[in-house]
């Protein structure tokens, strides 16, 4: 097969077949976030394991709510985490905190301000439905329930109910280790001041970024001149050390464009060189068993493009969850907008979400060179190779950029 102009699908599947999640590690729970589950998380105990009441307020037999009793004398006063010492006898009360345990011929707990109070008696105004106010045992879960599948991702929206669950310890697959190496003598450090003609590193960031908010390591191996032997020495010096090796630069036609080359030198399997896609055309996708490789273009706009679009569905794969997929929405137009036909085209828009609809706008600009309307756009439109202009009020599928770090 050609490894040029690969359609978006089959590159996408090319790279699915080549990644798989690492081996499965236990980690202690504070080193466990942003890790991918390798096994489900079960509950050990009912949730709640007692019966307990839902309000600060009274508790009262189910007996003497049965025969409408409205006042009684309150016994004594618990605390959550703590149990009561005297029994429900008709009559009586039981003051309860919030999350108190309540005794199991309860019948309903009165909310403190919907009782008259005087001393250590109390009046009821009106009659309560069975249980009301009460949590029962095992309500929210029983013994062995699973109370996180495997293939969850331990975000830090989920983090909070590992401590739920006590859990020490957890299955999880191993996050990779992944470097990026940038290329070109036209870079500058990030921080220094123009010099003519030269660019400022951005390629390297726009990777730590990313890998920062799906909570992956990154190794940074600099930025290295465009010399064949210095930049073969520092790729093959990240693949002794890392799962995924990011490049960035030096992959079109180029005179001092060795990365291709380099890639073909290895001891890996080259499995495209170029995907039909704009921006972002040249991309370099090798693996030697679990380990791969990208060789990402240079112009930060198809840097940013492919790292969404292959490189973190890619890496969401590795990670062991099983949605790896970018994440697309339905979104209109509100503008026209221009796409090259006969490519699979990702333009950059402003994406707004209106009454639950995405919306796009903007667009005017798409030059790969320039990257400066892209990093103030918040989505990619997806043009179909079969849509050149499409006017305003086309529905088509969208990439907003906060979605896919998700
Ligand atoms: N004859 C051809 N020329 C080009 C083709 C082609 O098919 N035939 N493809 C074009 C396309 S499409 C792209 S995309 C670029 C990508 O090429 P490279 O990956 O070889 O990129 P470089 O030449 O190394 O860099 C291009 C340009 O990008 C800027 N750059 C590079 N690295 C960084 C960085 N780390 N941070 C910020 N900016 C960076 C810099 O301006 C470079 O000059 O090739 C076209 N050419
Ligand atoms: O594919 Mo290149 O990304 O147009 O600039």
């Amino acid at each position: 097969m050609s490894l040029h102009h690969i359609p978006f699908p089959q590159a996408s599947e090319l790279i699915a077949r080549h990644t798989a999640p690492l081996e499965v590690v236990s980690l202690p729970h504070n080193e466990a976030q942003d890790h991918v589950l390798a096994r489900d998380v079960l509950t050990h105990h009912a949730y709640p394991d007692v019966k307990k009441a839902a309000v600060d307020g009274f508790a009262i037999s189910e007996e003497d709510r049965l025969n409408g009793v409205r006042h009684f004398t309150v016994q004594e006063q618990v605390g959550a985490g703590h149990r009561f010492s005297t029994t429900l006898t008709s009559g009586k009360a039981i003051h309860v905190m919030t999350g108190a345990e309540v005794p199991e011929n309860s019948g309903f707990v009165v909310r403190v301000e919907d009782a008259v109070q005087e001393g250590d008696h109390i009046a009821l105004s009106q009659e309560y439905g069975s249980q009301e106010n009460i949590c029962q045992p095992g309500e929210e879960a029983h013994g062995e329930d699973i109370a996180l599948k495997a293939g969850t991702w331990l975000n830090w929206a989920r983090m909070p109910l590992i401590h739920y669950l006590g859990a020490t310890h957890l299955s999880v697959y191993r996050k990779p280790r992944v470097g990026i190496i940038v290329t070109g003598d036209e870079l500058l450090e990030s921080h220094s001041p123009h010099q003519r003609g030269k660019v400022r590193n951005t390629n390297q960031y726009t990777a730590q970024y990313i890998l920062q908010a799906m909570g992956i390591p990154c190794t940074s191996y600099g930025m290295v001149q465009d010399s064949r032997e210095q930049i073969a020495t520092t790729i093959r010096l990240a693949m002794e050390e890392c799962d995924v090796v990011l490049t960035s630069g030096g992959v079109s036609m180029g005179k001092y464009d060795f990365v291709k080359p380099i890639f073909q030198s290895l001891d890996v399997n080259l499995h495209f060189t170029r995907t039909a896609i704009r921006p972002g055309g040249p991309l370099l996708f090798a693996s030697r068993g679990k380990q791969v490789l990208f060789g990402l273009p240079g112009y930060p706009s198809a840097f940013f493009t492919v790292m969404l679009v292959y490189v973190v569905p890619a890496l969401k794969r590795i990670m062991g969850r099983p949605d790896h997929h970018p994440v697309e929405v339905d979104v209109e137009l509100d503008n026209d907008m221009r796409s090259r036909q006969g490519h699979l085209v990702f333009n950059r828009a402003n994406f707004d979400l209106v009454n639950g609809h995405w919306h796009a706008r903007g667009g005017e600009n798409q030059k790969s060179s320039h990257f400066i309307p892209f990093a103030n756009a918040d989505g990619l439109v997806i043009f179909p190779e079969d849509i050149g202009n499409a006017p305003r009020g086309t529905r088509l599928r969208g990439m907003p950029f906060a979605l896919q770090l998700l």
